[in-house]
């Protein structure tokens, strides 16, 4: 496991720096990490990225190496011999990896020293911003895909190999079946599955010769690639022949890949050409710059595909190509207690929620489908044999009361000083928990043009404090 100790910015350093000359090093704050914006407008984001954050809390400390980099940054002797026996000794709450959330909720709250809390802010959004935003995409892809098998095939398009890796990893998270990348597979215990290039039928002289030679050696796997001369006049009678041939002695051929053209056509007189030869359960792939909503169009046309290789736009979020989580502080501890803090904007979409907080998720008691979240302060409780009513944070006006109703609190224990407290998972149960997650929502959520919108309210403690703070800088500065 890498040190990524240095991975930050040099601001981080510069202020930690700062707090230990003005003693605050020590003072315990409370920051959160949320979005403001769910990435390509879709209603909820999917959190991956949590386990990646604990290696990256479990391996932090400084070498000598790095301690004499910082020297050399002109930090002095106090500085360093603080950063030197650096362990991260914090509690994290946090989403589990894999839930859906939303705008403005707190998704990790971390409760540390000044010192600790501020240097871990830029790894911390660094990681769970990108594998959030794949998995998220990856959501919406796989809904498009409606239950069809998605492959990952993004690595060679990926922003470097981290993001090669991790995104393939976000990506099976978020609904993949499998993934083309090997050291992926390996790392996480993911699905590795691939075809062949159009290098290999190009390689013999024919190809028929480049089929055969194919499915000589993988019989019980043959997935043909049928777009290097012409699909419909070459390609799919040359895999038909061979899947004759593989039948006769005994196996069953898998499928055709169409990597170019018009799939919608090519697609269903393959599908004609194949049914007819009596290969009703040969598959059809198709890759090639996809995404949903050529998928989804796709599937409009009922083009004959049941199987989706999706690299470059699923890998690069490519119409969303960043999620943009931020770290910001939200109470400060004082002889004992929480004092709450705000950073106000011009703009209102920023302005932050103060507090130590948490988030609650409710649900009809009758269906377990989500109704709304409600972000709360830590020592609220809600008496559930009551009705519940929430409010919007805007338009006050507008509210809903439940009746029968569960709720569930979103954010559980990672870290209770400084020992980890939180599970670990295989990306095979964290994608079932995710692919659970996502059968309580309601599919207008689901949608991924222009989708309903999920209420995430503040309760009223959290509002009035809130609003309290805002009308105190008001007040205090005469504006
Ligand atoms: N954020 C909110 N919190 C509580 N109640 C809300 C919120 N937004 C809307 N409501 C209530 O939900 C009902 C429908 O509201 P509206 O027609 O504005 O549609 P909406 O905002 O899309 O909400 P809904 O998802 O419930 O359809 C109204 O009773 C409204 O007062
Ligand atoms: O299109 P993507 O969603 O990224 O899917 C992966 C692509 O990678 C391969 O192509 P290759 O690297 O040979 O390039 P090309 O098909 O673009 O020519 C494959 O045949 C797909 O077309
Ligand atoms: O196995 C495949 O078919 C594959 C792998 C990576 C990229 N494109 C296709």
């Amino acid at each position: 496991m890498r040190n990524l100790a240095l991975l930050t910015d040099f601001y981080q350093l510069t202020m930690m720096n700062g707090y230990l000359k003005h003693k605050l090093d020590e003072d315990i704050v409370v920051f959160d990490y949320f979005f403001r914006k769910n990435p390509s407008n879709n209603s909820y984001t999917i959190v991956a990225g949590i386990e990646q954050v604990i290696d990256y809390l479990e391996n932090l400390s400084f070498t000598e190496e790095d301690l004499q980099y910082l020297r050399g940054l002109n930090f002095d002797e106090e500085f360093l011999n603080a950063l030197k026996g650096f362990k991260f000794s914090g509690t994290i709450y946090g989403a589990p990896e894999g839930s859906i959330m939303f705008p403005h909720e707190p998704i990790l709250r971390v409760k540390a020293r000044c010192f600790e809390a501020q240097l871990i802010e830029t790894a911390l959004l660094n990681i769970l911003n990108f594998q959030s935003l794949i998995a998220t995409k990856a959501s919406r892809i796989c809904e498009a895909a409606d239950g069809d098998p998605v492959m990952e095939f993004g690595l060679r398009r990926a922003q470097g190999p981290d993001a090669g890796i991790y995104g393939a990893r976000a990506a099976v998270i978020g609904g993949c079946t499998s993934t083309s990348n090997v050291l992926a597979g390996k790392m996480f215990d993911i699905p590795v599955v691939g075809t062949q290039a159009h290098s290999w039928i190009q390689t013999f002289d024919s190809e028929l010769e480049a089929f055969q030679a194919y499915a000589a050696i993988y019989p019980d796997r043959c997935l043909l690639l049928v777009d290097t001369y012409d699909t419909l006049k070459s390609g799919v009678p040359n895999a038909i022949k061979v899947f004759q041939e593989l039948k006769e002695k005994g196996y069953q051929p898998k499928g055709i890949r169409i990597d170019s053209g018009d799939i919608a056509y090519l697609s269903k007189e393959a599908r004609k050409q194949l049914d007819a030869a009596g290969f009703h359960d040969v598959s059809i792939v198709a890759s090639s710059d996809l995404e949903e909503e050529t998928i989804y169009s796709l599937k409009i046309q009922r083009a004959a595909i049941n199987g989706w290789g999706v690299g470059t736009n699923l890998i690069t979020s490519s119409d969303s190509p960043a999620l943009g989580g931020v770290y910001k502080l939200a109470a400060i501890e004082k002889n004992g207690g929480l004092i709450p803090k705000i950073k106000i904007s011009e703009n209102p979409e920023k302005i932050t929620n103060p507090g130590y907080k948490k988030v609650v998720r409710i649900y009809d008691a009758h269906n377990n489908n989500a109704q709304a979240d409600l972000i709360m302060l830590d020592d609220e409780v809600i008496d559930t044999t009551q009705p519940l009513t929430i409010f919007h944070p805007i338009y006050t006006w507008k509210k809903k009361t439940f009746n029968r109703y569960k709720i569930r609190e979103m954010l559980v224990p990672i870290y209770e000083e400084g020992k980890l407290v939180y599970p670990r998972k295989t990306v095979a149960e964290i994608k079932a928990y995710t692919a659970k997650e996502l059968q309580t929502l309601w599919p207008e959520y689901k949608r991924f043009n222009r989708p309903h919108l999920y209420k995430v309210d503040l309760s009223q403690k959290l509002w009035d404090l809130k609003n309290e703070m805002l009308n105190a800088y008001k007040e205090k500065n005469s504006l």
